[in-house]
């Protein structure tokens, strides 16, 4: 079957873009994953799907798909993307937009300067909706946040856990580029304690307004940036006192805003969304 798509990014995290409003879009998730395949097919961290939104008061659908074929909650980068294409495509006149998504409502804003803004909703910060399973681990506390002492190879990483619909790991490091981000990524990422698995981020704090940010993405892998692991490292660090908002993410594919006062409050995130190229994929039935 031909499916027409956009490849976009947001800081590097790269998208398909299906509209399956104008296109029946029901694939199997071997089919996802050959999409999201970098030699066998498109290449992409997520599929972003766009539908008609089924709830008053709500402009779109979005379904977001990891590069291993399985569909996830939340994604913050493809949220940006979301509302450029909707904006590109003539789907909508609105510059601001309702989407439901699996985990709940978002609202991204396209700025007058081209950037977008997404409220991406309050986080969740209790470990069992999460999902994280903490039972008879001793957790110790750090200004309002509790870290868990999660044992990964022949080490013990002190993580936050934070959920912005989709699972979050936050550990603090004194200098991203030498964690062991590809090593401890895939462990941390399939450790039993997440029974949905996690996202894996690695901080490093520079100042109260500036951090270095790499995720080892659940189903993707490490990706140059991740919206709701930039959301989620910013969280955890502002409750470990360690940061005040609004904090400027540095990631390997550019530099996200995130906004937050506080629990209870949403999490704020700005930054960039580019269209990169149209094209037609024949996907095998
Ligand atoms: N890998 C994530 C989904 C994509 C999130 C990321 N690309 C973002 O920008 O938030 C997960 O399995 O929860």
């Amino acid at each position: 079957m031909k499916i027409k798509f956009t490849k976009m990014h947001g800081a590097g995290n790269d998208f398909v873009v299906l509209d399956a409003i104008n296109q029946a879009i029901f694939l199997r998730p071997d089919q996802w994953k050959l999409i999201a395949d970098r030699r066998f097919g498109v290449g992409a961290d997520q599929m972003l799907v766009v539908e008609k939104a089924h709830g008053d008061g709500v402009d779109f659908r979005y379904r977001i798909y990891n590069a291993d074929g399985g569909e996830v909650e939340q994604c913050g980068n493809g949220a940006r993307a979301f509302v450029k294409f909707v904006t590109d495509k003539g789907l909508t006149d609105k510059r601001a937009i309702r989407v439901e998504t699996m985990s709940g409502i978002i609202e991204p804003r396209l700025e007058e300067d081209g950037r977008i803004t997404v409220d991406m909703g309050a986080p969740i910060l209790t470990p069992a909706e999460v999902p994280f399973d903490s039972a008879s681990l001793e957790s110790r506390t750090e200004g309002q946040d509790t870290l868990w002492p999660l044992d990964v190879a022949d080490k013990t990483n002190w993580i936050s856990v934070v959920s912005m619909g989709n699972p979050h790991a936050v550990q603090v490091v004194t200098d991203t580029e030498a964690a062991p981000v590809l090593q401890d990524g895939p462990l941390i990422e399939h450790h039993p304690r997440f029974p949905r698995r996690v996202n894996a981020g690695f901080m490093q704090i520079v100042d109260r307004h500036h951090v270095n940010l790499r995720v080892y993405e659940r189903g993707a892998g490490e990706t140059l940036a991740c919206g709701t692991g930039a959301c989620a490292a910013v969280v955890a660090g502002i409750r470990r006192g360690l940061l005040d908002s609004p904090v400027a993410v540095q990631t390997h594919g550019g530099v996200l805003s995130i906004a937050w006062q506080g629990a209870g409050q949403p999490v704020m995130m700005t930054g960039p969304a580019v269209s990169v190229f149209e094209g037609e994929i024949d996907l095998p039935d």
